[in-house]
């Protein structure tokens, strides 16, 4: 028997959609993937960069931003609110700020598309805007998302917003209004809901607090100051304060590379026997450090190496080698930590000896799929023995994968997941809407490609 493996890996388009087939041909041989791989920009900060330096006053340059369609969306918002953005995809990208206040009414219908904090954080910007008219939706993914969040505190505050179901879903219409300041005790761990009030106390006379019942990621709070904004953390209550009005100015950002994308090649590293991975300039802020806690308990062989810090981000390059895992108890506040990287780390647990429960992650229900759900089914189909939980998964790992039909549901991170997963099954794994990966990673297949056998 030959021991080469090659894994090979199509694009196959039909109609609109994109099929990824991915087939690891031969057997008993040597998958083991390696490479040093550069991971895209983080999204979180990419939509922060973008939308602080609109509101700011003078110019702002970002360095490696995420050239993804969720900050793409992000942009379109603000050039139709007279904001001038330089094209995403280049090197060195630049938005001439136009103040505090400034926001112009757009003569069109602002589109977030697929991206729940391009709309949560926008809302805010928007809502505390007076005079003007605002009409905001996305796609059919986001219309389905929750913005009750983030209306009811910024109703609280005084804003005037109205769409389906008492404005708890989009498309909504904001009346921008001269806002009142607010503490704000959020229900749910979400840097979304966070951001959204905090950018709505920006424009507000006087002291705008929320109060979350875990720390989120702090994206927003590091720039914010960067900017130039009077801001107070309170690390025990888990509160944030920004002192309104408060001008910002423009300020150079460097985007590190984005620990959510990096996921993908850490779980990979771990799971395919032989895998050496250096992923390099990794955002490893410790609000988004969660995987690497949650697969070094599982037993992964990860070390981050070199160590710095870039524009107000901790950053790393981390070695990732493949190692025998096992099962875990996921929940409680590590899970705000890593809650992107959940769909992944099922399909590491999948593979590790032992059971993994993952609990209080209902939120994962409101993202771009239910992601319980969608995980449980697909990979279920592969042959994993998983249960959905009410508020997570309970995976029996130690069995091995099966090739299958999947689908990613128009979700990134399942379609990048379940392409992870692929590369140990036995026989072809077709990924169905797979270009839903470009939402967060456009060079998602190319840089798979590159790794693989
Ligand atoms: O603020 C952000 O940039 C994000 C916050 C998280 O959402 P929630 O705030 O809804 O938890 C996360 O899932 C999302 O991908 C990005
Ligand atoms: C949930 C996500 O993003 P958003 O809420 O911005 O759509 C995500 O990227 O996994």
């Amino acid at each position: 028997m030959s021991n080469a493996v090659t894994i090979d890996i199509q694009v196959e388009q039909q109609a609109a959609h994109q099929v990824l087939h991915i087939n690891p041909q031969g057997s008993g041989g040597d998958r083991a993937l390696r490479g040093t791989i550069q991971i895209p920009g983080d999204k979180s900060i990419s939509h922060r960069s973008l939308m602080l330096g609109a509101i700011a006053q003078g110019e702002t340059r970002i360095q490696g931003l995420l050239v993804g369609e969720d900050p793409q969306s992000t942009a379109h918002c603000f050039r139709a609110m007279g904001v001038e953005i330089s094209p995403l995809n280049s090197t060195l990208v630049t938005v001439q700020g136009i103040g505090l206040g400034n926001l112009q009414e757009p003569d069109r219908v602002l589109d977030a598309g697929n991206s729940g904090t391009t709309l949560r954080l926008m809302l805010g910007l928007l809502a505390s805007h007076p005079d003007r008219l605002f009409t905001v939706t996305g796609d059919h993914s986001l219309c389905r998302r929750p913005m009750g969040r983030v209306v009811k505190p910024l109703q609280q505050m005084g804003a005037m917003i109205w769409g389906r179901q008492g404005a708890s879903l989009a498309p909504l219409a904001v009346q921008g209004q001269r806002l009142q300041p607010l503490h704000y005790h959020s229900p749910v761990a979400s840097a979304q809901v966070k951001s959204c009030v905090l950018l709505a106390g920006l424009m507000t006379e006087g002291e705008t607090t929320v109060t979350e019942p875990a720390l989120s990621r702090d994206h927003s709070e590091r720039m914010l100051r960067a900017f130039g904004a009077k801001l107070t953390v309170d690390p025990h209550s888990h509160s944030v304060t920004v002192q309104g009005p408060t001008q910002l100015q423009g300020q150079s950002v460097v985007v590190p590379g984005d620990i959510s994308s990096a996921a993908f090649w850490l779980v990979a590293g771990a799971i395919v026997p032989g895998s050496e991975l250096l992923i390099e300039n990794v955002g490893v802020n410790p609000t988004r450090t969660g995987i690497l806690d949650a697969l070094m308990a599982m037993g992964a062989d990860i070390q981050p190496e070199n160590q710095r810090d870039v524009a107000g981000e901790p950053v790393a390059d981390l070695r990732v080698r493949a190692s025998a895992l096992k099962g875990c108890d996921i929940g409680g506040a590590l899970i705000p930590r890593l809650i992107d990287e959940i769909p992944v780390l099922a399909v590491a647990a999948a593979l590790a000896q032992g059971k993994t429960v993952i609990r209080d992650a209902a939120e994962l229900r409101v993202k771009e799929s239910d992601r319980l759900a969608v995980v449980a089914s697909q990979l279920s189909k592969m042959g994993a023995t998983i249960t959905e939980l009410p508020d997570g998964l309970e995976i029996s790992g130690g069995s091995s994968l099966n090739g299958a039909e999947v689908d990613s549901y128009t979700d990134h991170r399942i379609a990048m997941g379940f392409a992870i997963a692929a590369l140990v099954a036995q026989g072809k794994t077709s990924i169905g809407r797979a270009e839903a990966a470009s939402i967060s990673y456009p060079d998602f297949v190319t840089t798979l490609r590159g790794i693989c056998p």
